[in-house]
């Protein structure tokens, strides 16, 4: 009976297909797809070469509402665990952990041992990344409290470990920010004391400042930003406006009322070359500012960080459809009490939210025309609520109804308690290692073009995201273990591994289990003669 095993410490692929130079990692791989044509379908395979620098850089990474929630817990757990606290609770002691992040704290089958068990490795074992450790967080919010008194203020951390953090928090200030009112909730405004003035171009100047200087001072290789800054109204796309990369820069020195403070932020970033990753659902990304990326060869990703009742959802209807069971009604309803909430409580906020948690079915519904028929969907309800009380810990309650088999009904319900910012926080540590390691990779056919860079709309981030930013023309995927295998393969291929396919056919054949017998019984025996 094979069983599993892991591998943490660093490994090496001994491959023809894979070459460790001083500088970057060399594999070759032959990349397998399925062309159908008609009724013909035909194997196409191309040979690749996917080259890995092996430098980890220094990197920075500056919150765009460093002050919030989500903000002040990512830095709070990056010091954690950098300084290996532990902390008293009520269930005993706790200690820092990175748990949440699939970068950080999940594993992928790396292969099988001789005697066909498998072996699983962290995904931070795959390939050179950075670690939160090491990163150094700066950042900006409207709001001027320090993150010491903002971590107490967000009611996210145990009480005993806030202490500890206390003395390293205190005296990390945000930078003043870029505020438009019409664009978050008028509930915001008392929060509002830290914010520049000037035209939106000079406002643009001063965070394109901000960003050279936190990279010199800190002396960084690099720096990524982030949003998670409160979650805006959409901007209205307008010729003219913001439709083309000439049209936003245009439309922000001469203060266009519909460029909204984060699509300013993510300019200002793509001008600086710096990776911009919006964990919100606004349409920060206007056609102008991805042609601007594209432009400027700068990544961005987003939008909604996928942390709680939609990441479900993005599991439960994929089992449910790829298990033929016909989702019919969907109805998502939670209620939460921090300011995320407060802001949501507004209509032109919500509508944000409720956009980026309505799409997420999509993907999985059109890939089966046995049980929807074109433009078919379940009914599909968002309902958000602000209850202070509950603060931080918001309450998820989803109700799925499925027709199944001679016309039965199935009914799942579920209650889901969604630590807000303790299941977010992981995420932003995952985008911004992933982001910074897509950096570090470029492609090209086997010995043949120049080595190419990913799309500048990274949708290899979207595991981490709600509504997948994806290249004009690419498809929208939102089935989780999708992305996530997206990923795993991709990392695989860095090194010049096959994708993982969990075939498993040396387990499947009297023939390839007798071969595994006779490796194990071999073994077994040397290791009774090493003993005798
Ligand atoms: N589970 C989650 O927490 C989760 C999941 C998905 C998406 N999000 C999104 O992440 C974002 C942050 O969530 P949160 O719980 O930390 O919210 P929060 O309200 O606690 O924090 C947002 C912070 O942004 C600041 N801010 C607002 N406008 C700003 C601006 N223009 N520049 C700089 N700072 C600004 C606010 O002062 C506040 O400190 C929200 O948009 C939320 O919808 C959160
Ligand atoms: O991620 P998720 O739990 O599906 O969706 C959540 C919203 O329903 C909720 O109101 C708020 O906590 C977060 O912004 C998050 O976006």
């Amino acid at each position: 009976m094979s069983s599993c095993t892991n591998l943490n410490q660093q490994f090496t692929v001994q491959s023809s297909k894979c070459q460790y130079k001083s500088d970057a990692i060399i594999a070759n791989f032959n990349y397998e797809t399925t062309l159908v044509e008609g009724n013909v379908v035909r194997p196409v395979e191309t040979k690749l070469q996917f080259r890995t620098e092996r430098k980890v850089p220094k990197l920075g990474v500056m919150l765009v509402g460093m002050g919030g929630n989500n903000g002040c817990t990512c830095i709070a757990g990056a010091i954690a665990n950098k300084l290996k606290l532990t902390w008293q609770t009520k269930e005993g002691e706790k200690k820092a952990n990175y748990w949440g992040s699939v970068m950080l704290a999940s594993t992928v089958k790396l292969g099988n041992d001789a005697m066909g068990n498998a072996v699983h490795t962290p995904i931070s074992n795959m390939l050179p990344m950075i670690h939160p450790n090491d990163i150094v967080w700066g950042g900006w919010d409207i709001n001027n409290m320090n993150l010491g008194d903002a971590m107490k203020r967000a009611k996210v951390l145990d009480y005993d470990l806030q202490q500890q953090l206390y003395p390293h928090m205190k005296d990390i200030v945000p930078l003043p920010s870029v505020y438009f009112p019409d664009f978050i909730a008028s509930n915001q405004n008392e929060r509002a004391n830290n914010v520049l003035t000037g035209t939106k171009q000079e406002q643009m100047e001063q965070l394109r400042k901000d960003i050279r200087d936190f990279k010199s001072t800190n002396n960084l290789d690099k720096v990524i930003i982030l949003w998670t800054a409160n979650t805006e109204r959409f901007a209205s796309v307008e010729e003219g406006v913001n439709d083309r990369a000439t049209t936003v820069l245009n439309s922000i020195k001469r203060d266009e009322p519909e460029i909204s403070a984060s699509t300013v932020f993510a300019v200002a970033s793509i001008l600086e070359g710096c990776t911009f990753i919006n964990g919100s659902p606004q349409n920060t990304f206007v056609p102008g500012v991805i042609e601007l990326a594209r432009q400027q060869r700068v990544f961005l990703a987003g939008d909604d960080f996928k942390s709680g009742q939609t990441k479900m959802k993005s599991v439960l209807v994929d089992f449910l459809v790829s298990a033929g069971i016909k989702p019919v009604s969907i109805v998502s309803y939670n209620h939460l009490g921090n300011n995320d909430g407060k802001n949501l409580s507004a209509p032109n906020q919500f509508r944000s939210k409720e956009i980026s948690k309505s799409n997420v079915v999509d993907d999985m519904v059109a890939s089966n025309n046995i049980l929807f028929e074109k433009d078919e969907h379940p009914d599909h309800v968002v309902v958000i609520k602000y209850v202070p009380h509950v603060a931080d810990s918001k309450r998820a309650m989803d109700e799925y109804t499925s027709e199944i088999f001679m016309g039965g009904k199935n009914t799942i319900v579920m209650h889901n308690t969604c630590e807000d910012s303790l299941l977010a926080t992981p995420l932003i540590y995952d985008l911004v290692i992933l982001g910074e390691l897509c950096e570090r990779i470029t492609m090209r056919k086997e010995g043949m073009e120049p080595w190419e860079a990913f799309h500048p709309v990274l949708s290899l981030l979207s595991y981490m995201l709600k509504a997948p930013l994806v290249p004009n023309g690419a498809p929208v995927v939102n089935a989780l273990f999708a992305q996530r295998q997206a990923i795993t393969n991709i990392l695989r291929a860095c090194l010049g591994l096959a994708p993982e396919n969990h075939m498993s056919l040396e387990h499947r054949f009297e023939s390839t289990l007798e071969e595994l017998e006779k490796v194990s019984n071999s073994e077994k025996a040397s290791k009774k003669r090493r003993v005798d």
